[in-house]
C-alpha cells in the first residue's frame, strides 16, 4: 500500500491508510455499485484490522487521546474474516488507496443539520452524535400518539369484522380469541404507524399433537419446529379439526394459512365493509401471509397481518414461513414477546435508554434501503445480548449504546451469526443471504467511521 509505503516511521496519522480506507469504503458503491463494493467492503476489512494494529501499536495511543479520533472504533471488536481479497479485489484497493486525497478524510467532517463541522475530542464527537439521534428520533422516527391510536383504532375495526365473518364461515374450527399484536402495541413501532398483526390462536388437542424441534428434523432448522399428528391408530384421522391441514403427517401451516385465506380473501365484501367503516380495505396480492391494506384516512394506511399461532407450553409457534421455500411446513418460533418484554422491564427497572435505541436502530434501518433486510427480530436480539453485558444505559450513554451495538452487529454480521438470546443454537442471520450478509456488514461498517451517515436521509 503506498500509503504506508512513503511513511518513513511505517506509521501514520490517524488522517492516513485508515481514514483512507474508510474513504473507500465510503465511495466503493459509487465506483462497484452494490454488490461488488459489499465484497469489497467485507474483504477490506483484512486490511483496515492490519492497519488498526499499526496504529494502535505503543506509540499510537497518545496520539488517538490527543486527536480524539478512533475512540468509538476501536479495532479489537473485528474478528478474522474468513474471506479473502481475490486478486481483482486487491488490484482495485490498492489502486484507488493510491488516488485518494491525503488531507482529511470524508469520516474527519460530520453534517447532519447545519452544515459541516470539524470533530473535536471523543466525548463531544458523542455528545454532538447524542444530539442528532435525539433529533432524528423526534423528527422521523417517533411517531406522533394520535397518529397511533388512529391506527389501532382502525386495526380494531377490522379485526372486529373479521372475527365475526371467521364465527359465520367456520364455526366449528377451534379457535381462542385472536387479539392484536404488534409494536403498535409495545409502543416500538417507528417512523409510520403502518401495520399490525392479528394472532389467531389454534387450539390443538394435547394427545393428538407434539412439537418436533427443527434441529432434530432432516432438515436441521433450528428455530423452526413441526407439529407431528400423534396417536392416528388410536385417534384415526378426522378426529381433529386441524386434520384437514396435515400433510405427510404433520400440522402444515401453509395448508392452515390457505384454509383462512379462503374465508379472509374470498368469502367477505371487502368493499361493502370498507363502505361501512368509511375506510378502504382490500387484500393483498399476492402476500405469503393473508394481509390486508387499509386506508383509513386519505392519507393514512396500515397492513393487517393475519397471523395463525399454536402454543405449546410457553412456546409459541407462529405459521408465518421460512424465507427458504425449500423449508415448507416448518412452524416458526416466536420470541418476539419474550424478547420484547425483558426489554422494556431493564428499562423500567433503571430507567434505560435501551428501547429508545432499539427504536433508533429499527428507525435507521426503515429509512436506509441498504439496511432494510435487517428486522426488528434481529435488532431487539441484538441490545438485549448487548444489555445482558452493558449494565449502565443511563441516557446520557446514549451515543455510545448506538454505536456498540453497531460494532457488535458488524461483528455479527463478519461470522454470519446472531444467537437468538434465550435459545443460543438459534441463528437469527440464517435466513439472510451471504450477499445479504455482506452488504448490510458492508453498509454499518462504513458507519462506523461516520455515524452520522445513517441518520441522513
Ligand atoms: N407475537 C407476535 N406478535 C406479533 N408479531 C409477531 C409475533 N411474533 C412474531 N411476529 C412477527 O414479527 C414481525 C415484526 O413485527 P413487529 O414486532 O410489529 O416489528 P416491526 O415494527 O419491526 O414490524 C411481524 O411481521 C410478525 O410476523
Amino acid at each position: 500500500m503506498s500509503g504506508l509505503e512513503r511513511d518513513p516511521k511505517g506509521r501514520k496519522e490517524d488522517n492516513g491508510v485508515g481514514s483512507a480506507i474508510d474513504f473507500v469504503l465510503s465511495n466503493a458503491k459509487l465506483v462497484l455499485g452494490v454488490g461488488g463494493a459489499a465484497m469489497l467492503g467485507i474483504a477490506t476489512l483484512a486490511v483496515k484490522r492490519m492497519y488498526d494494529r499499526a496504529v494502535s501499536a505503543p506509540a499510537s495511543p497518545a496520539k488517538m487521546g490527543q486527536s480524539g479520533k478512533r475512540s468509538w472504533e476501536e479495532p479489537s471488536w473485528l474478528g478474522s474474516s474468513p474471506r479473502l481479497l481475490n486478486s481483482d479485489m486487491k488490484t482495485n484497493l490498492s489502486r484507488s488507496l493510491q488516488t485518494l486525497p491525503t488531507g482529511n478524510s470524508a469520516s474527519g467532517v460530520c453534517s447532519v443539520g447545519a452544515g459541516p463541522l470539524s470533530l473535536g475530542a471523543g466525548s463531544r464527537q458523542r455528545a454532538s452524535l447524542g444530539e442528532k439521534l435525539r433529533c432524528f428520533y423526534e423528527t422521523r422516527v417517533r411517531i406522533p400518539s394520535e397518529e397511533q391510536s388512529g391506527a389501532r383504532r382502525a386495526v380494531l375495526q377490522i379485526c372486529s369484522q373479521l372475527l365475526s365473518s371467521l364465527r359465520d364461515r367456520l364455526p366449528d374450527a377451534p379457535l381462542r380469541d385472536p387479539y392484536p399484536s404488534g409494536s403498535l402495541y409495545d409502543d416500538l413501532q417507528v417512523v409510520t404507524a403502518d401495520h399490525a398483526q392479528l394472532m389467531v390462536p389454534l387450539v390443538l388437542e394435547k394427545n393428538l399433537w407434539s412439537p418436533v424441534p427443527g434441529e432434530e428434523t432432516i432438515m436441521n432448522v433450528p428455530g423452526f419446529w413441526l407439529i407431528r399428528r400423534e396417536n392416528q391408530e388410536y385417534y384415526p384421522r378426522g378426529t381433529s379439526y386441524w386434520d384437514r391441514c396435515v400433510v405427510g403427517g404433520y400440522l402444515s401451516p401453509k395448508s392452515v394459512l390457505e384454509s383462512f385465506e379462503r374465508v379472509v380473501r374470498d368469502s367477505i365484501n371487502w368493499p361493502a365493509v370498507g363502505a361501512a367503516l368509511d375506510c378502504r380495505v382490500r387484500p393483498v396480492v399476492p402476500s405469503e401471509t393473508i394481509a390486508l391494506e387499509v386506508q383509513y384516512e386519505t392519507d393514512r394506511r396500515l397492513f393487517l397481518e393475519f397471523l395463525p399461532l399454536v402454543v405449546f407450553e410457553d412456546r409459541v409457534l407462529i405459521a408465518k414461513p421460512h424465507r427458504l421455500a425449500e423449508f415448507t411446513n416448518v412452524w416458526r418460533q416466536s420470541f418476539r414477546e419474550a424478547h420484547t418484554s425483558r426489554l422494556q422491564r431493564a428499562d423500567r427497572g433503571d430507567g434505560g435508554c435501551r428501547c429508545l435505541c432499539l427504536k433508533l436502530l429499527k428507525g435507521v434501518c426503515k429509512v436506509n434501503p441498504a439496511l432494510g433486510k435487517l428486522d426488528s427480530g434481529q435488532l431487539t436480539a441484538a441490545v438485549l445480548a448487548v444489555s445482558t453485558r452493558k449494565r449502565d444505559w443511563s441516557p446520557d450513554d446514549l451515543a455510545e449504546r448506538f454505536l456498540l451495538l453497531i460494532r457488535e452487529l458488524v461483528g455479527w454480521l463478519e461470522e454470519g451469526c446472531l444467537p437468538c438470546p434465550l435459545d443460543p443454537k438459534v441463528n437469527l442471520f440464517s435466513e439472510l443471504t451471504p450477499q445479504e450478509i455482506d452488504e448490510l456488514g458492508y453498509t454499518l461498517y462504513c458507519a462506523l467511521s461516520e455515524p452520522e451517515s445513517l441518520l441522513r436521509t
